[in-house]
């Protein structure tokens, strides 16, 4: 499903150390899928099972919008410090409403306790808000409820899941 925005959205946003974009197809070879292993299981992807990876979720445009913190400092490395990523949920609820889903938020591990966290996470949560969702909502341990609540959420609900 393609994005229906009229352009896509303006991510980018630098402090002159840290530049927060969306993801690049190179960040392959930044280290972006180490830096996802620290969450969760990330097997190593070939280069070209990146880039098919990579083009399915293009295509959805801002509906999907994975950002990067990248380490300016480190030029020419340009290593990937955190990620997060905003998926746009369409509903025919709220009058087509939106909601936006925080998902696979993580900081290299060396780099925590700077903030990148915090911005990444506001950064999508303005995206969302700008793309017109009319809230934004995540699933995240105990432990991680003080951390969310420093980047604007409460506690709604429980979390169910099915694992397959
Ligand atoms: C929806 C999801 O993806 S849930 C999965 C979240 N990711 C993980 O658990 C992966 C492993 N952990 C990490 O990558 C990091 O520790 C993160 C993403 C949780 C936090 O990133 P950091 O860059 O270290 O956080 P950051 O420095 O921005 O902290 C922002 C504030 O939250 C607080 N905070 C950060 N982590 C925690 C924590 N685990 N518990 C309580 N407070 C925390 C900080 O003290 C800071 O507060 P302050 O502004 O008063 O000083």
């Amino acid at each position: 499903m393609a994005s229906t925005s009229p352009e896509p959205v303006a991510a980018a946003e630098t402090d002159g150390s840290i530049l927060i974009r969306r993801l690049e197809i190179a960040d392959r070879e930044r280290g972006f899928l180490s830096l996802l292993a620290q969450l969760s299981s990330c097997p190593d992807l070939t280069a070209s099972e990146f880039a098919a990876c990579f083009a399915d979720l293009a295509a959805l445009g801002d509906d999907h919008v994975i950002l990067v913190a990248e380490d300016l400092s480190a030029a020419p490395d340009r290593r990937i410090l955190s990620t997060g990523c905003l998926f746009v949920e369409r509903k025919f609820l709220r009058g087509g409403g939106k909601v936006g889903h925080v998902e696979d938020v993580v900081v290299d591990a060396a780099a925590r306790g700077r903030g990148l966290g915090l911005r990444v996470v506001r950064r999508l949560v303005k995206i969302a808000k700008e793309a017109g969702c009319y809230k934004v909502i995540l699933d995240c341990t105990p432990e991680l409820r003080a951390y969310y609540a420093k980047c604007g959420f409460v506690e709604k609900g429980v979390q169910m899941a099915v694992y397959f």
